[in-house]
């Protein structure tokens, strides 16, 4: 996945401009930012559903384009509605045959291969239950096994881990991390929280206030270079293995504050954890 001098603007607002960036096969990319700082449209750009403002993107050495089977996308939670009539193993199903229409004869193939998938997320157990009736993190986690079913080249996440309990949040970054690893899948991996997924990241791509900065982690988790991407005194602090970040002046930077709240909070000193 390539983007070359991409840029990104809603009307007047720069969301980010002349990024550069290559996603290699296996690599693992991790996407943080405050609300509203542009990471769910980044991926919709990625995923072919609108256009970059200017500059260039290939996946796979195409251009984007939709519905294409190379890419797995975990979306950002949303329930399904309680009348789904579909059952969880059927939601895994239709990541294994879905570019398959009418008439289907699903063999054993079929059948273990949702097995595996619904082991590996810990959902078996609830594999024949409506869809509609499971919980929130158990729902994620079906499209979590969807997702990873086509053994896609480029995987999309979203916020993949609200919702999730810590156990399950280690289990499905394990997995994702996993995907790239053992089967060159290039990951990109929005996220609020970089902690969970911290030992699986190969590089951050941090968006704040109409710019970015992209490294490793350890480039870029640091108190200069947050602190000069979001233009005042940030400090990143290690507590037992996370990092966390001090002073974020995140809500200055969404641009949706009316002004008396913007500068109330941009003299706030709390902080605020990336977990
Ligand atoms: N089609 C659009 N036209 C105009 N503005 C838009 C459009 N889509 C998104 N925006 C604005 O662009 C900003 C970035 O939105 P986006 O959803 O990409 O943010 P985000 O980083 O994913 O935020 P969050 O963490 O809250 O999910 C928001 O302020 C949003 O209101």
């Amino acid at each position: 996945m390539s983007l070359s001098a991409a840029t990104l603007k809603y009307g007047q607002r720069t969301l980010w401009k002349d990024l550069n960036l290559q996603v290699a096969p296996g690599e693992f990319l991790a996407v943080l930012g405050a609300n509203g700082s542009g990471k769910t449209s980044f991926l919709k750009i990625l995923l072919g559903l609108s256009p970059l403002s200017s500059g260039q993107l290939t996946i796979n050495g195409a251009p984007a384009k939709r519905g294409n089977r190379g890419i797995g996308y975990i979306p950002q939670q949303k329930n399904f509605a309680p009348d789904t009539p579909l059952r969880a193993r059927d939601v895994v199903g239709l990541g294994v045959d879905g570019d398959k229409w009418g008439f289907r004869l699903r063999g054993k193939s079929y059948h273990q291969r949702v097995d595996e998938l619904l082991a590996q997320v810990g959902a078996t157990s609830y594999g024949k239950i409506p869809v509609g009736m499971l919980s929130g993190g158990e729902q994620q986690r079906l499209r979590v096994a969807q997702a990873l079913a086509a053994n896609p080249q480029v995987l999309l996440c979203d916020e993949p881990l609200l919702s999730l309990d810590l156990n399950h949040q280690k289990a499905v970054s394990a997995l994702v991390g996993q995907q790239a690893k053992q089967h060159g899948t290039a990951v990109v991996f929005v996220t609020h929280e970089i902690n969970p997924i911290l030992e699986h990241v190969d590089r951050v791509l941090y968006l704040a206030g109409g710019r970015f900065t992209l490294g490793t982690p350890a480039e870029v988790m640091t108190t200069e270079v947050l602190s000069k991407l979001y233009g005042t005194r940030v400090e990143v602090l290690h507590i037992d293995g996370r990092l966390v970040v001090v002073g974020r002046p995140d809500s200055v930077l969404d641009g949706h504050l009316p002004e008396d709240e913007q500068s109330h909070s941009h003299d706030s000193t709390h902080g605020q954890e990336i977990r």
